[in-house]
């Protein structure tokens, strides 16, 4: 991604009699960027988390990398395809999973998903029958490949959208929340199983999730967006060498606009007037940090 910017055109809602009559004529439009001049590249076969707070423009990323969205300016290429003219090509080597919207038919058991899947991708047979067994096997399905999907626990159906969206080998995988909601053994198990993907079939993984924990045991790479703009990209242990023993503090404030300009707090991250802001302890400890915030901000 080169320059990448994302701009939304949102309504402006009126919640007045005369403005909403207005507005029935005459409707306005404000600009929200979501994504602001992001650069990235990602190598074949590497495992990066994508994270931030909510809101912070990884969905948009995500969609541009599909194909889903135009970027507003900037160049997007994946496996040298510009996504949204190339579309169907683009899908043939994407695969996606969203832990909150399904790619699966509820009343159908997995066996015939995968017959459908290998319709519309097109998968030879061998291909095909060799995946399936590798993917039954290796997320162990056996058990409910034969039962209605919507008979399936919340672990069972996330194994099997993984299984759908890499049943076709695609080159690179984009997983929204793929543990979201999970106990903590089919979280480990979801886990394990993507990086042996990873490092079987030397699948790239771009993964976006607020837990630390998939960041911690699937990740190498991580990539911090806020507020549209890429704030941090690089190897997890720097990270974590520059910021361990560290703190994330999120604050509420009075007012949306406070700047805070002490160069040992790092905002990352904000929603309307809660800041969440990174420091790192042997710099300031989490009681000067606290007391510097409420003396000095409202
Ligand atoms: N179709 C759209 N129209 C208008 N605004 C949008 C649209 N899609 C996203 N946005 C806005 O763009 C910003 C980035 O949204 P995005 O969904 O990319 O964030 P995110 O990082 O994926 O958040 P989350 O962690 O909550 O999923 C948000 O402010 C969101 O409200």
């Amino acid at each position: 991604m080169k320059h990448v910017s994302k701009q939304f055109e949102v309504l402006v809602r009126q919640d007045r009699f005369w403005g909403i009559v207005q507005s029935l004529f005459r409707r306005e439009y404000v600009k929200k960027r979501a994504v602001n001049n992001i650069n990235l590249t990602i190598d074949e076969g590497e495992l990066v988390g994508y994270i931030g707070p909510n809101g912070a423009g990884k969905s948009t990323t995500i969609k541009m990398l599909s194909g889903i969205l135009t970027p507003t300016s900037g160049e997007v290429r994946v496996n040298g395809r510009i996504p949204y003219v190339d579309r169907k090509e683009n899908a043939k080597q994407i695969g996606v999973v969203f832990g909150q919207r399904s790619q699966l038919y509820w009343d159908l058991p997995m066996r015939d998903t995968f017959g459908l899947y290998q319709k519309m991708y097109k998968i030879e047979d061998a291909v095909f029958k060799r995946n399936v067994e590798f993917y039954t096997e290796m997320l162990e399905m056996q058990e409910f490949i034969d039962r209605p999907v919507r008979q399936l626990s919340l672990g069972q159906k996330m194994r099997a959208e993984l299984a759908v969206a890499l049943l076709h080998d695609p080159k690179i995988v984009y997983l929204d929340e793929p543990t979201i909601g999970l106990d903590v053994m089919a979280k480990s198990r979801i886990r394990t199983f993507i990086r042996e993907v990873n490092k079987e079939k030397k699948t790239t993984v771009l993964l976006t999730t607020h837990d630390m924990d998939d960041i911690e045991q699937i990740c190498n790479r991580i990539v911090l967006i806020d507020k549209g703009a890429l704030i941090y990209d690089g190897a997890l242990h720097d990270f974590k060498t520059n910021y361990s023993p560290g703190h994330l503090l999120s604050m509420q404030f009075e007012e949306e606009d406070v700047r805070i300009a002490d160069e040992r707090l790092q905002v990352v991250g904000e929603e309307g007037k809660t800041k969440h802001i990174l420091f790192r302890q042997d710099r300031i400890s989490v009681g000067e940090a606290v007391s510097l915030l409420t003396r000095q901000y409202k």
